[in-house]
């Protein structure tokens, strides 16, 4: 569905991706693992039009979608997850779904947001939409707490309800697992599988938690200085020499050759 083709992103001198060539298959959920440094969240920018590239290139079912703006990857269901933003904080966890029509591009939130005549007329709708999310998500009983006070991992499930109230069909999360509660991230780990099983969703995860990229991803793909080193199942990830090599000294060693997905 996504090919990188010989990606480059350079800052000034330095290659944070550096010629990275990978392939996410449609309706997969693909773990984008790596030490610290290793280039990931660059190449997440690059591809989700964050970030232009220095070279190299990005096909979306074949079509050349390099250097596209983050709007022009939305209308075609190409989306990566940000944290709420801070002048969401007040607003409801209800409102903050239904601030997110299907088909509305994130440059397009404020001017709806000032013609509330539009909001109104659409508002039944988008409530019942947004129901439905938060019920799929099982932070129904959080719709009308303040966006600002729920918990990280309920952050993390209503950036993903964020998804869902557009027409998403490629998804990218970064460290969705950081600092959540193993409850929530077992119900964030089981909302993104039923997305990809019952939805078609496509998902491209990082994360350094293993036990979670071994519970829902497959392949996984893993990096190191700007370069794909290896993809396959997280146990042939853990058993490929160059992975245990580029993790040796980060500390992560443990975690990638024990535990997790086996
Ligand atoms: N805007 C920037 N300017 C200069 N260097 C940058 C910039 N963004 C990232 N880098 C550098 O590029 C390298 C890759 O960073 P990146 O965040 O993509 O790695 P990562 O694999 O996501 O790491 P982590 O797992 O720690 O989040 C790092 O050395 C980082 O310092």
């Amino acid at each position: 569905m996504i090919q990188v083709e010989n990606l480059h992103k350079h800052f000034g001198g330095f290659h944070a991706v550096d010629g990275a060539t990978l392939h996410i298959a449609e309706k997969s959920i693909t773990g984008l693992i790596g030490p610290n440094g290793a280039g990931k969240t660059t190449l997440f920018n690059v591809i989700a039009g964050v970030l232009k590239p220095t070279s190299g290139k990005v096909l979306m079912a074949g079509e050349d979608i390099t250097g596209l703006e983050p709007h022009e990857l939305f209308d075609k269901g190409l989306l990566r997850t940000f944290q709420i933003a801070h002048e969401f904080a007040s607003m409801t966890v209800r409102e903050n779904l239904m601030m997110v029509p299907p088909g509305q591009s994130g440059e397009n939130l404020w001017s709806t947001w000032f013609h509330r005549a539009r909001i109104a007329q659409e508002e039944a709708t988008l409530r019942r939409k947004a129901d439905e999310v938060l019920e799929f998500l099982t932070i129904d009983h959080i719709a009308d707490e303040k966006a600002g006070n729920i918990s990280g991992g309920q952050k993390k499930l209503l950036e993903l309800g964020r998804t869902m109230m557009t027409d998403a069909r490629i998804v990218f999360l970064d460290e969705v697992g950081a600092g959540v509660n193993r409850t929530l991230l077992n119900t964030i780990a089981d909302a993104i599988v039923r997305l990809n099983q019952e939805r078609g969703y496509t998902f491209v995860v990082i994360e350094h938690d293993m036990d979670f990229i071994g519970r829902i991803c497959d392949p996984v793909i893993c990096m190191a200085e700007g370069k794909v080193l290896a993809e396959g199942s997280l146990d042939e990830i853990k058993a490929n020499e160059q992975v245990i090599e580029a993790y040796l000294g980060t500390g992560l060693k443990n975690k990638v050759t024990a535990g997790a997905g086996a």
